[in-house]
């Protein structure tokens, strides 16, 4: 197993497939990558299947024992289930996903041994989701979760980022997964650090504030030290799961953060929010992999506040300071 210099173990990995989209959401981090691009655009840069495969097979000898595929649109993938069936036994596969493509193929996830999906929803309303989204695509979300769900792919998680735009829809969200059983709900706190617009974030102390009444009990999470809420559905005979993610500004999140992230080039990342320390791997033979993989872990800060920082218009910018150091 690789520790960091933090005491943290590498349990994880953070998979971008690709950085093309069907989407255009307002708030996109893409991961830390800058925008999105078109769904058709050529995909030379993007690691080939094997390339996928290979970097699982070495994260598994370290006894990593989950990948997350993400993206853009991981499903914009077609080798995404032969990635999956590949993926090395033992080891928990999950997607993060916009929904759309997950009719008609969720059963096929499901096969290739897929464990579980969250699927992107920021609103129960078709406008708001437009709105969010540039898309038009509200009801292929909508039957993508069903279609997860009938699959067996679950829990499925909603993924919903609070921001001005959709934070008045947070009961409506939390009511909705507390009555519908395979369904559980993450609010996501914007974060601005590289989608700009700081203006849009709203206080997730809130939003706590507002689960702790709600809630019949609450636990923490070992990742990140996630707060989950366990709050009643109307009639009382169910219950639905709620989980906030709070990085922005969070030192005891970075401190429970246990993964490293690769983008779709194949390059390795210690944290989602940090772009300069890029390590590409090499021709991905399984001793480059080996290599960077040692030298991401040990290279690891131990909170993005360290090198992420505003600046006297709110905006987060890079401490010059830190990079210099
Ligand atoms: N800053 C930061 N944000 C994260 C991190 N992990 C997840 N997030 C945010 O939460 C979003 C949703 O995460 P998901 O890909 O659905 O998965 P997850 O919540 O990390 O994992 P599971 O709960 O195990 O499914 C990400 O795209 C990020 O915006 C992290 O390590 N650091
Ligand atoms: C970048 S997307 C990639 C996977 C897939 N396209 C999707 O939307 O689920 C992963 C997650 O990041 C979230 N996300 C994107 N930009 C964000 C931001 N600025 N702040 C918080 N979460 C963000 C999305 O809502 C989504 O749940
Ligand atoms: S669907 Fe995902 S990757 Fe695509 S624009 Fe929205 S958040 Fe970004
Ligand atoms: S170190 Fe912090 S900001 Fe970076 S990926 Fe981990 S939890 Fe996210």
């Amino acid at each position: 197993m690789l520790v960091d210099g933090f005491g943290r173990e590498l349990t994880g990995v953070r998979v971008s497939l690709t950085d093309r989209c069907n989407f255009d959401c307002v708030y996109c981090h893409n991961e830390g990558l800058g925008d999105t691009r078109g769904p058709m655009e050529p995909a030379d840069d993007e690691m080939g299947t094997d390339d996928v495969v290979r970097f699982l097979e070495v994260v598994a000898e370290f006894g990593v024992g989950k990948v997350k595929f993400t993206g853009g649109e991981p499903m914009l993938r077609e080798d995404l289930e032969e990635i999956v069936r590949r993926a090395p036994d033992g080891m928990e596969t999950s997607l993060t996903t916009n929904g759309t493509f997950l009719p008609g193929r969720a059963e096929a996830l499901c096969e290739a041994g897929l464990d579980r999906v969250n699927v992107s929803q920021d609103a129960l309303d078709p406008t708001a989701f437009e709105d969010v989204t540039q898309s038009t695509q509200y009801d292929a979300v909508l039957e993508g979760v069903q279609a997860a769900v009938d699959a067996g792919l679950t829990p499925v998680k909603l993924n919903m980022v609070v921001f001005e735009q959709t934070a008045g829809y947070v009961p409506e969200m939390v009511d909705h997964v507390a009555a519908n059983e395979g369904l559980q709900l993450q609010l996501i706190e914007y974060m601005p650090e590289l989608a700009g617009r700081p203006e849009w974030a709203v206080d997730i102390d809130r939003v706590h504030g507002w689960l702790e009444e709600q809630a019949d009990r609450i636990e923490h999470r070992e990742m990140h030290d996630r707060r989950r809420y366990w709050v009643p559905d109307d009639d009382g005979d169910g219950e639905g799961m709620v989980e906030i993610v709070d990085p922005v500004g969070n030192e005891e999140f970075c401190a429970n953060c246990h993964r490293v992230r690769v983008t779709h080039e194949g390059y390795l990342k210690g944290c989602l929010n940090r772009n300069d320390d890029l390590k590409p791997m090499g021709e991905m033979t399984k001793p480059d992999i080996r290599e960077t993989l040692r030298e991401t872990v040990e290279d690891r800060v131990p909170y993005y506040g360290e090198y992420m920082i505003r600046d006297d218009d709110g905006d987060w910018v890079i401490n010059e300071e830190y990079i210099g150091a």
